[in-house]
């Protein structure tokens, strides 16, 4: 459950260069006692080869190319000529989805993963499909997001050793889970949405006139580790249905457990709502535009992976099929013929 904090709490995870036994177990214990109350913290000391303006170029450079290069590479939802079902690009959807107005790029492992047929069946969604990409003249930057992929999957794994640990489990626990793991970097970019076109949010008792450009939820999988820049626009949700803002903080990361990690942990780790804000207008015509950029890395297992709780209770459910439960409600995965072409 979580409980009615007010901002969240910031981690340090230096311990994890260190390598010192005892600073490993006491980051543990921090994080399990984190899990269990926020369910969102920001991590400081991550060890990345990148910064934070580093990743944010790429994502400019990658957002920055022509629509039409961009549709190259859009999910088969989007343009049916194309292959890819599940990773490559999404444009906005003002038609279906004006409180949820953001264009995004999907990638997968590097490394080719087996199509797993028996789950493939007559749907549409293959999972483990390959990534696709501009190409080198229009975006050299594949090798170096390749490489940011690995290194948030390294550093996610380390994580989810200690969680294990806090859980009462060997390091090693879940380490089969990782096996052909589905895990998602997401390159996210909120324009600025016009005047006049802004979405108030539904039911919200705080603040009826909040415009959001990402309906509130939860993520699906163990992990999310976000990367986001200094246009505000997060929101976490407290057990007294608070909105609790999570602006950036310099040199931070933020970290959140899934609805996976939720369920495996019997209910003790918690899946906290989040939401995001619309990127504030432009106040008069010459004002500086400031469009949201965020790169939410989705740590998950195999498609096949069983999960059930550690405690025993509830039902064990693959890991592929959970996922495909929840992308019913995932904005891009609903048709929408009038993409945003401005
Ligand atoms: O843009 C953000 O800060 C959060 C994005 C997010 O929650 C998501 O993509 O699941
Ligand atoms: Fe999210």
């Amino acid at each position: 459950m979580t409980t009615s904090f007010s901002s969240l709490p910031i981690v340090d995870v230096g311990a994890l260069n260190n390598g010192n036994e005892q600073d490993l177990a006491s980051l543990s214990k921090t994080l399990y006692s984190v899990f269990t109350t926020t369910g969102f913290a920001y991590l400081i000391n991550v060890p990345f080869s990148f910064d934070h303006d580093e990743i944010f170029q790429l994502a400019r450079d990658f957002f920055g190319l022509p629509l039409e290069r961009k549709m190259r590479l859009a999910k088969k939802s989007f343009r049916s000529e194309n292959d890819n079902t599940y990773r490559g690009y999404f444009p906005t959807q003002p038609l279906t989805a004006s409180d949820n107005l953001k264009e995004g790029f999907e990638i997968g492992s590097p490394r080719t993963q087996p199509v797993v047929q028996s789950s493939l069946g007559s749907r549409k969604i293959n999972l483990s499909e390959p990534n696709v990409w501009p190409n080198e003249a229009e975006f050299p930057s594949r090798s170096r997001l390749e490489q940011i992929y690995d290194e948030l999957q390294t550093f996610a794994s380390q994580l989810l050793s200690l969680l294990a640990v806090s859980l009462g489990k060997d390091r090693d626990y879940f380490s089969s889970w990782l096996q052909y793991s589905l895990s998602t970097l997401r390159l996210l970019h909120y324009p600025i949405v016009p005047q006049g076109k802004l979405e108030y949010a539904k039911g919200d008792s705080e603040d009826n006139s909040v415009k959001l450009s990402c309906t509130p939820h939860t993520d699906s999988g163990i992990l999310t580790l976000l990367h986001q820049d200094a246009t505000p626009g997060l929101e976490v949700l407290n057990a007294s249905g608070q909105w609790v803002p999570a602006p950036y903080v310099p040199g931070s990361i933020i970290v959140n457990i899934g609805d996976l990690m939720a369920k495996v942990s019997g209910g003790r780790f918690t899946a906290t709502m989040h939401r995001v804000r619309s990127p504030p207008p432009k106040s008069t015509p010459q004002a500086d535009a400031c469009s949201r950029f965020s790169i939410p890395f989705f740590f998950e297992p195999g498609e096949m992976c069983i999960v059930r709780p550690l405690n025993g209770g509830g039902e064990a459910v693959a890991y592929g099929e959970h996922v495909r439960k929840k992308m019913s409600t995932w904005v891009e995965f609903q048709d929408d013929s009038g993409y945003d072409t401005t």
